[in-house]
């Protein structure tokens, strides 16, 4: 029998900062017949709110480093106020949303995440293993619509913050055992650019052999190393599509218009 289809889609902080643009993403987000499940970010409402409570932020490829009270922040902001207003705003679209961490049914448990050369502090890494698939599924069965923040927890007491893309891949890829799945990256350009202040050059197709060239030709800076990285990994473990495009062409790529940038393995 054929694999119902499962659109997992990730949304970022340029977005969320933004109620207009936000509001008409989550309309085209909830007119979705099939099964689907969002992932937030929030990174820049977290730095904002660190910067206006005098807690330092470093970034370090693409991770946030995450003492003790940053954890406070990113909790707060993601797994607090972004998680539950997207939950509200969809709930008024008669979407039947529920909000999660990933300690919450330990959907998600992680690992601290452990690098030779520098200290994340509170920042967990998962992997397709980490989802509780069997839990997932009854709550996609009873037709409810899961969004996820970038919360997730070590089982041991612990919440660990997550790259949210990062959660948005392990969750295609766990859920692809059984689901027919899309994962959408959404984001701010209309996909991977040759030149990210040219928007007309836009790469259709990217392979791992065009995506090397474009990292040595330092093409790809900022967010999207880590975006790539995860929708490759996405794509190797059996997630059968899956595309980086801008979040205002969510509707054109639901109706097959092959927005954005498609990842090639
Ligand atoms: N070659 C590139 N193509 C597209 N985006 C790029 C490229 N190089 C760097 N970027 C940057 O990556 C950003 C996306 O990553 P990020 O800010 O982390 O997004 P999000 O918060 O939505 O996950 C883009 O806004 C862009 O500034
Ligand atoms: C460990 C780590 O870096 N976590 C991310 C989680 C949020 C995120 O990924 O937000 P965007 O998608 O909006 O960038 C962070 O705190 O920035």
């Amino acid at each position: 029998m054929d694999k119902q289809k499962l659109y997992v889609i990730k949304i970022g902080g340029s977005l969320i900062d933004n109620e207009k643009d936000l509001m008409n993403f989550l309309e085209e987000f909830a007119s979705i017949k099939a099964l689907k499940i969002l992932v937030h970010g929030g990174g820049k409402l977290a730095s904002d709110l660190a910067e206006k409570l005098n807690i330092p932020q470093q970034m370090t490829d693409g991770r946030r480093v995450t003492d003790q009270k940053t954890l406070d922040v990113v909790t707060m902001v993601y797994a607090g106020k972004v998680n539950k207003n997207i939950v509200a705003k969809l709930q008024n679209l008669n979407c039947n949303a529920i909000g999660f961490s990933g300690a919450d049914g330990n959907l998600i448990k992680a690992e601290k995440r452990v690098v030779s050369n520098i200290d994340y502090g509170f920042v967990g890494d998962v992997v397709s293993k980490s989802v509780n698939v069997d839990l997932l599924q009854k709550f996609l069965e009873l037709q409810l619509v899961p969004v996820f923040s970038a919360i997730t927890h070590n089982k041991k007491g612990n919440l660990l913050n997550t790259n949210a893309d990062s959660v948005a891949s392990v969750l295609a890829q766990a859920l692809s055992q059984n689901y027919d799945v899309e994962l959408l990256y959404c984001f701010d350009k209309d996909g991977v650019l040759e030149n990210v202040e040219n928007p007309d050059s836009l790469v259709k197709n990217l392979n791992s052999k065009k995506y090397e060239q474009l990292r040595s030709e330092n093409k790809l800076n900022e967010g999207i190393l880590p975006k790539l990285k995860n929708a490759f990994t996405a794509k190797e473990n059996n997630v059968n599509k899956v595309v980086l495009l801008n979040e205002t062409k969510l509707q054109n790529q639901l109706n097959h218009q092959n927005e954005g940038t498609e990842i090639d393995i």
